[in-house]
């Protein structure tokens, strides 16, 4: 073995100390061996080119040179996988999100195509008529058209109502004529619509026979297919540098009464028929906001995936890294050792499982409902609703956080790009506020949860994932505390009943003493928002044990055990972290704390020896994890030096600088 493909000596040794078959865990986390044969092939065919690599890495490069390495990226990964992978996985795959992470291999930062496929194209399949997806799904899978989705503005992003982007009907000539009527109006943010896109889904207020209807979906082109000169009428632009993203062109758009042919509004779920006459959406008010439910449906998997990037980095590193003494003179340990480190690294283990298997969950959740509204039922609809919101805020909003516990696990190094932590922190952190922001998004939950208390509460039988709030009505008194997996859950699901019912008293006693249900409201958000995430922190305990019990039914042994310590520290983790709620709704007392509190630190200890095989189990390619400290080998010394050698500012023994203004300094007087 040359000292290249040389295993680090620590890392070996974890990997002789695992006692569970990798292979196994792998399987469960992909849903099943086909799949993950499937990505293996994948994988395979998409990075064996070593297309990745760039001679300079992308952080050293300006702005216009950046961009431009993203969109020649982008173009040879989008032709290997039209001309290669698609072949072997069928154009089912296109926007799946197995092709998206190998998409990583490519980039540090993000692929300007990203929303044309995570958005664009949904757009079109969601929202189009069959004959319209004729049309245009081709072209745009074909990467004919490029897109983009325009829809958050200067002025609104999270109250779309409040768009003020206009499409008025001219039946004369059967056009919409989009129109930017105040700066605020301009279509800020969009990804890929900056520079790339020619085409993007644009959200306006639709306006027929003088009646505003309120907002839809029109499929616009901006840009000349041969030049790629913006259309007359269109003003469009990059709207500069952010934290993330980078390289994903987020862009401006306004319109100055630019036309469009009446069939370029998206129609599968409203109408402007020839002479004008507005045909309304027969089922849901809310369809036209599906591609958003889409995405944040499948974002959770993006939390998912990015923790556990981000924790394999950490936990190898770990491994590698030693530093201290516990006892004068002894060997320094490896900080994997130290329970404190432990306590950072292994709870991200069991959220990026908790997540996954809550996002394939609710990934079948998405297209059972979506089944049911293709026969028209849609009465499924707000549950999806409450439950992609909820979701989706948390698991963004966790996966950011132990995303920056994990770069703080790594120490100093951890806040080199190279380490690829500062890169997944930034795009992940975005999550939290696109698709929907955060508190936004747990307040639409929190009026699910209040509807559903005030039908509980009546008598009435609610739907699955609230189905404790009709036990809330069945018990009197605190939920009695027991420690089991279910008795855990059980607990949570009362701290969550508990926290709505509080909600319903306060805006009923505001309500009583005067104010209007609007003010009641309003002032009840912090405590709403509170109750939503008690909820969700419920569903996702209990997705993440009935999913485990369930998937590890044929397991081996020592798999069974190692899922089951990780679940067990799930439950233990959120269990003490709530000390305060467990004590107000249910029978804890100081001394099952205390239990807890053992019973967390002996999984810490038990969980110790299969750290890397866990994080080994993630099956993330050194190529996509892209970092210097992460990779599987551990020659984390050796990466960061190489890295240095590929630094610009090291090319030259002396920096012209020193001539230009160091040296004269030095030798001015005082
Ligand atoms: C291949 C790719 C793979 C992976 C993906 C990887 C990366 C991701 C890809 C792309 C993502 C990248 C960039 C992000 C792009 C964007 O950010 S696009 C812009 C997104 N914008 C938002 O999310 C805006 C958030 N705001 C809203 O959703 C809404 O405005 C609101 C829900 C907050 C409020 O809407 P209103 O119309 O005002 O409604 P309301 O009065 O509050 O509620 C009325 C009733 O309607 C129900 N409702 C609301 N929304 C929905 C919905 N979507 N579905 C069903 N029902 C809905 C609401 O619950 C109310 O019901 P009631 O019964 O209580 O009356
Ligand atoms: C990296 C990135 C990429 C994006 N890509 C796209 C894209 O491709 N296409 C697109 O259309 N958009 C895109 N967006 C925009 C994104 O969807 C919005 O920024 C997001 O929905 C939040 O809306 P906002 O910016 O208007 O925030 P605001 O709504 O102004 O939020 C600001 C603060 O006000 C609070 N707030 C707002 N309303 C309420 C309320 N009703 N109750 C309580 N608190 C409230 C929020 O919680 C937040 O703390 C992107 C954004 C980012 C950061």
């Amino acid at each position: 073995m040359t000292s290249k493909n040389k295993i680090n000596e620590d890392l070996a040794n974890e990997r002789r100390k695992c006692n569970f078959n990798i292979e196994e865990v792998t399987y469960i986390l992909d849903g099943g061996k086909e799949k993950t044969l499937q990505r293996k092939k994948i994988e395979d065919v998409a990075l064996n080119g070593g297309a990745s690599v760039d001679d300079i890495p992308e952080e050293y490069l300006s702005a216009r040179e950046r961009y431009e390495n993203a969109i020649r990226k982008s173009c040879i990964y989008t032709n290997i996988v039209k001309n290669e992978v698609l072949e072997i996985t069928g154009i089912e795959n296109y926007g799946s999100p197995v092709l998206r992470r190998t998409g990583d291999a490519f980039f540090k930062d993000i692929s300007p195509f990203m929303l044309h496929l995570g958005m664009f194209v949904p757009s079109i399949i969601g929202q189009c008529t069959a004959e319209q997806q004729a049309t245009w799904l081709p072209r745009a899978l074909d990467m004919k058209i490029i897109g983009a989705y325009a829809q958050t503005e200067l002025g609104h992003g999270t109250f779309i109502r409040g768009l003020e982007t206009t499409a008025t009907y001219d039946p004369e000539t059967e056009e919409f004529v989009l129109h930017s009527p105040t700066i605020t109006s301009y279509k800020w943010w969009a990804g890929g619509l900056g520079r790339t896109a020619n085409h993007c889904t644009v959200v306006a207020q639709l306006y027929t026979q003088g009646k505003c209807h309120g907002t839809h979906l029109f499929i616009v082109q901006i840009r000349d297919l041969e030049t790629h000169m913006p259309l007359p009428g269109v003003k469009v632009g990059e709207i500069g540098p952010r934290m993330g993203f980078n390289t994903a062109d987020n862009g401006f758009l306004g319109f100055n009464n630019y036309r469009i042919p009446r069939m370029n509004m998206m129609m599968k779920n409203a109408q402007v028929l020839k002479d004008g006459t507005y045909v309304k959406a027969a089922r849901h008010g809310k369809l036209t906001y599906g591609t958003m439910v889409f995405v944040r449906v499948t974002l959770v998997g993006e939390a998912s995936f990015n923790l556990a990037k981000a924790v394999t980095i950490a936990v190898r590193y770990s491994a590698v890294r030693r530093q201290s003494e516990l006892r004068p003179g002894s060997i320094e340990p490896q900080i994997l050792d130290y329970p404190t480190q432990q306590h950072k690294l292994f709870i991200c283990i069991a959220t990026a499982h908790a997540f996954q298997l809550t996002a394939s969950w609710l990934w079948n959740t998405f297209t059972a409902v979506q089944a049911e509204m293709k026969k028209g039922n849609v009465d499924t609809l707000p549950e999806l609703h409450a439950l992609s919101s909820c979701l989706k805020a948390l698991s963004t909003s966790d996966a950011t956080a132990y995303i920056e516990q994990c770069r703080f696990a790594c120490g100093g190094h951890g806040y080199m790009l190279s380490s690829n932590l500062p890169f997944l922190y930034a795009f992940v952190v975005a999550t939290r506020t696109y698709e929907g922001d955060y508190t936004v998004l747990l307040l639409q939950t929190a009026r699910f949860l209040v509807k559903a208390w005030e039908q509980a509460e009546s008598g009435k039988v609610v739907t699955p994932t609230v189905a404790y709030l009709n036990r809330h009505f069945t018990t009197n008194g605190k939920m009695i505390w027991d420690n089991s997996p279910e008795g855990i859950i059980r607990v949570f699901q009362s701290v969550a009943a508990g926290k709505i019912s509080l909600c319903v008293r306060s805006i009923r006693n505001r309500i009583t003493s005067g104010m209007d249900h609007e003010d009641a409201w309003l002032m009840t958000t912090v405590q709403l928002v509170n109750a939503a995430e008690a909820h969700c922190r419920s569903v996702i305990l209990h997705t993440y044990w009935n999913e485990i019990v369930r998937l590890t039914k044929h397991s081996s042994d020592n798999v069974k055990t190692v899922l089951n310590q990780l679940v067990m520290l799930y439950l233990t983790y959120w269990a003490l972290e709530r000390t305060g709620d467990l004590l107000r709704y249910s029978t804890i007392s100081e001394n099952d704390i205390d239990l807890l509190q053992r019973q967390y630190e002996e999984l810490l200890v038990k969980i110790r020896p299969n750290a890397v095989g866990l994080v080994d189990a993630f099956d993330i390619r050194d190529e996509i994890l892209q970092s210097t400290l992460g990779s599987y080998d551990g020659r984390v010394y050796e990466r960061l030096m190489e890295e240095v050698q590929k630094n610009p500012l090291n090319k030259e023994p002396v920096d012209p600088s020193f001539h230009k203004y160091l040296k004269p300094l030095m030798k001015s007087k005082i």
